[in-house]
């Protein structure tokens, strides 16, 4: 649990970050959205004291994080930024055996954590274990760069727009693999983002800064139902609300008896994929089938679009 009170930071006397308080759950994946300039940044890097708070604290499991060394705090916090940051000169192997090394582990524990990693990020020990970063693709420096975070087995992972050099496609692909390595290990997760999109998709609860501030922290289908001002409305975007409100629900929600024809739809197919095949398909009711494929009832438009609407 990471606990932040009152906290705020200035720079040559303006307020980067202004009394901000929010407490972060263990096993939670909260994802930090706003403007750039927003503040983001430096309430990220004051978890891990790379940036140290002007007032308030900042506990992590109950302890002040000024009652370790920075140093020593940093090797029980993961922490994963843009640029990757790997070293250029040293193999994948020994960048992910970076905070391992200096916790004193041996070379063989080391060693099969690097291995169990590659794998976890579908990297190929073999292949990989011994090239260079300058060897690796753009994508593959970043997993690299998120595995050697992860190597020590924090409980916390700070990640500074992990994604934000990747192209669309292997972003989203990233994305996934994050969500999946999350629930998986359990890692508390906290990242900054300017990207509402993946904000939305990743974060438990999303934070969202203004001019220093925190202005909403809410889970993703509460800041779109309810955004706690117009800036947070402008940020949601509000064309784009009913889409984004239609992937928080599945075709299974709204199954209704009957029959009907066109190529048949998974029950766990979000609403606003159900809604593509609507157009897809140029149908008004579609079947919906059930993992093992069997038919189980029908979807309708009508009821998509009363529930993306949310009339009753
Ligand atoms: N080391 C620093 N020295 C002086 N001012 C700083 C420093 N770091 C940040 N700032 C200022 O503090 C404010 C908040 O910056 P921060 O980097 O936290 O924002 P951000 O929301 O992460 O922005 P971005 O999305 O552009 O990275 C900005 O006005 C910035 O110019």
């Amino acid at each position: 649990m990471i606990e932040i009170e009152n906290v705020s930071k200035r720079y040559n006397g303006l307020p980067a970050v202004k009394n901000v308080s929010m407490t972060i759950r263990a096993h939670e994946f909260v994802t930090i959205v706003g403007m750039s300039g927003s503040g983001k940044t430096t309430l990220l890097r004051m978890i891990n004291r790379l940036v140290e708070v002007d007032e308030g604290t900042i506990k992590i499991d109950g302890v002040d994080n000024r009652d370790v060394s920075g140093p020593q705090l940093r090797r029980s916090i993961g922490y994963a930024i843009q640029q990757h940051g790997l070293f250029p000169h040293r193999s994948v192997a020994e960048n992910i055996g970076t905070v391992p090394g200096l916790l004193g582990w041996t070379v063989e524990k080391t060693g099969e954590r690097v291995d169990e990693l590659l794998s976890l990020f579908q990297l190929d020990p073999a292949i990989y274990r011994d090239r260079y970063p300058h060897e690796l693709s753009g994508g593959q420096q970043q997993r690299v760069g998120v595995a050697r975070a992860l190597a020590a087995r924090p409980n916390i992972l700070l990640m500074d727009e992990p994604f934000g050099a990747l192209d669309p496609v292997i972003r989203n692909k990233a994305r996934e693999d994050l969500q999946k390595i999350q629930q998986q290990l359990g890692t508390t997760i906290v990242m900054v983002t300017h990207d509402m999109e993946e904000a939305l998709a990743l974060g438990h609860r999303i934070a969202i800064m203004d001019g220093g501030e925190l202005v909403q922290f809410a889970e993703p289908a509460d800041v779109l139902r309810n955004p706690a001002s117009e800036f947070v409305e402008s940020l949601v975007g509000k064309g784009e609300k009913p889409f984004r409100l239609l992937a928080f629900a599945s075709v299974e929600d709204l199954i209704e008896p009957g029959e009907a024809s066109g190529s048949p739809i998974s029950g766990q197919l979000s609403l606003r994929d159900a809604l593509a095949e609507f157009v897809a398909q140029g149908k008004t009711s579609l079947p919906v089938k059930d993992e093992n494929a069997r038919i189980v009832g029908q979807i309708t438009l009508d009821s998509l679009v009363r529930n993306g609407s949310g009339t009753p």
